[in-house]
């Protein structure tokens, strides 16, 4: 059998209502597997569960039901092995830059010298460009510096896994395009094994090895995988030059505005142990009309579950 560097199995979560029962399943049945060096992203709408799911991942939050394995060892409550970036950066506000990774990078080798520490740190803030502002407090900093801070203390305790929620979310395009590349090259000189949460179809074609398509909750389940098969030495100038981006992009598109709503369940053959994969990039029958449609919506629309679906989630 096929050792995967991450094994999630069978997780469910439920939230208490409001008047403290029981409510229903935000999801349920979530099965998946990462592979070592593997870049998967996770993409459905709000309120279904992604976050929770990372969360439990990084040992954050105890899921109901379900196991999630890492490197072979079940994962029982936060580790300096994961590292884990947010929207909010969290940085801590009375630390300069290079403290705020040192303090990281010392807990990861308490054994370590001062000087050890801080010539690790500043090698992972030189990698994000930020060795200049080594000295300065987060207040100094603009959004896209913080989140590159953040960035740079989860590489820097090279943790077995990334765990990445939205790390660009609040930034603007132009920045986020900068961090977008900065993060590719750090992977794959660094061969990360990354778990990461996008809004962002496009960001996630152009990071990711493998998307996870979450239908929408209650309930919610991996509904299927989408392979892409385009050069992983693709970047953000030649991503639009590829008729496989087109294909693959419409897809995510499709799921998203159509298909996640339908409870995979009720499709046809779905098996929540088996997650068909699919490989739209190399699907040359699409349309030029499809490939249209894909290149006419916008890029960055946050999508939001229909309401009925939300407060069903919520009650
Ligand atoms: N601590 C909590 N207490 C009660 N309900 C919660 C809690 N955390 C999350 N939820 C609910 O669980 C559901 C899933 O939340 P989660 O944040 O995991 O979704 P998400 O898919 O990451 O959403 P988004 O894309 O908006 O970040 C939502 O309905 C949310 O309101």
């Amino acid at each position: 059998m096929t050792q995967h560097f991450l094994r999630v199995e069978a997780l469910s979560k439920s939230y208490p209502g409001s008047d403290g029962t029981p409510g229903p399943a935000v999801f349920d049945d979530v099965h998946f597997t990462i592979d070592r060096g593997e870049f998967v992203v996770i993409i459905g709408h709000s309120g279904c569960g992604k976050t929770t799911i990372l969360n439990v991942l990084a040992g954050l939050e105890q899921a109901d039901g379900g196991h999630v394995f890492m490197d072979g060892r079940e994962v029982g409550g936060p580790s300096l092995e994961r590292g884990v970036v947010f929207q909010g950066h969290a940085l801590m506000p009375w630390r300069t830059v290079l403290g705020n990774v040192a303090f990281a990078v010392g807990s990861r080798w308490p054994q370590w010298s001062r000087e050890q520490i801080r010539t690790h740190s500043l090698k992972f803030l030189e990698m994000v460009g930020l060795a200049a502002a080594a000295g300065k407090k987060p207040h100094q900093l603009s959004g896209g510096m913080k989140q590159r801070v953040g960035i740079a203390r989860a590489f820097a305790i090279s943790p077995k896994m990334l765990l990445l929620d939205e790390p660009f979310g609040a930034l603007d395009a132009l920045s986020r395009g900068t961090i977008q590349d900065e993060l590719l090259a750090i992977v794959h000189a660094t061969q990360q094994t990354v778990f990461m949460i996008t809004h962002d179809v496009d960001e996630a074609i152009l990071l990711a090895d493998r998307i996870l398509l979450m239908s929408n909750g209650p309930h919610a389940k991996i509904a299927e995988m989408v392979e892409v098969t385009m050069s992983r030495s693709r970047t953000r100038e030649t991503l639009h030059h590829d008729p496989q981006y087109y294909r693959i992009r419409n897809h995510l598109v499709d799921f998203l505005m159509r298909r996640a709503q339908t409870h995979p369940p009720s499709i046809s053959g779905y098996d929540a142990h088996h997650i068909p994969l699919v490989r739209p990039g190399l699907d040359a029958q699409a349309s030029p009309e499809m490939l249209l449609h894909a290149v006419s919506l916008a890029p960055q629309q946050r999508l939001v579950q229909p309401r009925q679906n939300q407060q069903a989630c919520a009650a």
